[in-house]
């Protein structure tokens, strides 16, 4: 994928191009404002666009959030356009959208910018990496099969990774999978939560102490950077880091070296850094909790992991997985087809450490070893409820905009619901909502909730 200043075609290149039967990649071309020229071309399953530098397309429009769109492959040189919840919004003609997929010809105005949607039709789909599998992370989607390939290429590196993801999506298990896949793989593989260091002991937690160095230190301490030495420091939650406790790492990184709590050695120290969050960082960057050069240090690759929902094919095979794990010889354990079919039409807000719990309390309680649907009922919708039901009611804006809002949410939840009670079948939903079928078929489709396999 590449922001670029749109290149003059060759010559040779004017001749009309015969299009490749179900091909061709969506490209992004600023048309208007102070971008005009950029282009980007979606070969990669997401990317984003907006002001900020960490865009895959960056648009200088001061009138465009830091990161105000995300996009998501689609067959046929079609992209699916998301709006981030930015404050200008994004337009189609008269119309604000939230999320939308547009195919070539589409003319949207973020900020004072115009984007066209074109369509390369010789331009191929970043390619999926052949095998099923990378490490201990398993999934046989579009989505698994690209980040497994960019897995490929960057484990055996020394760049740092910086993991995007929700939560229970498997970022630390990316993590030690790229340290198993590295050169470092003998060495040590080093766990560090943000999250949860001591505000009065980060110091001590990451550079260690020497005897002495305050009060109660009674004997040295080898800290989270020594104890890496060799081999891997997966720093999870990095966006939760303290900002005092920020430049110090990036220090460490910069020179390689540090120095214990009450000691004068420079001690040389070498480790590949992986970290992860659940946040957008550039949101974080924008609001000035995150340092910017903290980031693009940390973010030499950057890799996205999709949550569950947004890769149903993965989760019959995951469950079987975790099936396979939990099965003894004294009880084999199987699942129907419907439970597996009921189980992809889950939210999944917990993704996949979710879905590995809800497997293992159903092979826990099931009869003969065999899930069911029964045995599934109830589980995996969190335990709080969807985001958007956890959400008050959204009153900004307009009374039409505000109205236009709480109408989606209620379609998305009423629809949600139809179909898990239904299971997924459509003629049963159609007649339950008291909605003809080709419009619910529609309203589904809208919503990425149909499935033209249901009936
Ligand atoms: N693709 C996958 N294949 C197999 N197992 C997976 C996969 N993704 C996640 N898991 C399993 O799901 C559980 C949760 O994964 P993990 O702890 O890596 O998530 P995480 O994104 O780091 O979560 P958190 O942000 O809450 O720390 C683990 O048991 C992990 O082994």
């Amino acid at each position: 994928m590449s922001d670029t200043a749109s290149p003059k075609l060759p010559a040779t290149e004017i001749a009309p191009r015969q299009a490749k039967p179900g091909g061709g990649v969506a490209r992004l071309v600023v048309t208007q404002g102070p971008g005009a020229g950029k282009t980007l071309l979606v070969t990669r399953a997401r990317a984003t666009v907006g002001r900020h530098q960490t865009n895959d397309l960056v648009i200088p429009d001061p009138r465009i959030s830091a990161t105000h769109l995300e996009l998501e492959r689609r067959p046929e040189g079609r992209v699916l356009v998301r709006d981030l919840g930015t404050t200008n919004g994004t337009w189609l003609g008269p119309h604000r959208l939230n999320e939308v997929e547009l195919g070539p010809g589409a003319l949207l105005k973020i900020g004072d910018s115009l984007v066209r949607v074109e369509v390369d039709d010789r331009a191929e789909p970043e390619r999926g990496s052949e095998g099923g599998r990378f490490g201990g992370l398993i999934g046989v989607s579009a989505e698994m099969r690209e980040l497994f390939a960019t897995l490929e290429r960057v484990a055996p590196s020394q760049l740092t990774v910086l993991a995007q993801g929700e939560t229970g999506t498997g970022k630390e298990e990316l993590a030690r999978a790229i340290h198993k896949h590295s050169p470092r793989s003998e060495g040590p593989f080093v766990v560090l939560d943000a999250a949860t260091i001591p505000p009065t002991l980060a110091e001590s937690v990451l550079f260690g102490h020497e005897r002495g160095a305050f009060t109660g230190a009674d004997a040295r301490h080898i800290g989270t950077f020594e104890r890496a030495h060799g081999g891997t420091l997966f720093i999870d939650e990095i966006g939760e880091l303290p900002m005092d406790l920020q430049p110090k790492l990036l220090r460490v990184l910069e020179s390689r070296t540090f120095s214990r709590v009450g000691g004068h050695e420079i001690i040389p120290v070498d480790f590949r850094l992986i970290a992860a969050t659940h946040r957008d960082l550039r949101a974080e960057i924008e609001a000035h909790r995150f340092r910017e050069d903290l980031y693009f240090r940390l973010a030499e690759a950057r890799v996205f992991l999709p949550p569950l929902r947004a890769r149903p094919a993965d989760i019959p095979l995951l469950a079987r997985h975790f099936l396979e794990e939990l099965s003894t010889s004294e009880r084999p354990l199987s699942i129907t087809e419907e439970a597996l079919r009921s189980l992809t039409l889950r939210k999944w807000p917990g993704n996949v450490r979710e879905l590995r719990n809800v497997i293992a309390r159903a092979a826990a309680l099931c009869q003969d070893g065999t899930i069911t649907e029964n045995d599934l009922a109830g589980e995996g919708f969190g335990f709080r409820g969807s985001e958007a039901e956890r959400e008050p009611l959204d009153l900004q804006g307009t009374f039409a905009e505000a109205k236009a809002r709480a109408i989606d949410r209620f379609e998305r939840a009423y629809l949600d619901a139809l179909v898990r009670r239904c299971g997924g079948n459509l003629s049963k939903a159609s007649r339950q909502a008291d909605v003809a079928r080709n419009h619910l078929r529609a309203l589904l489709k809208k919503r990425g909730l149909y499935d033209p396999g249901d009936t």
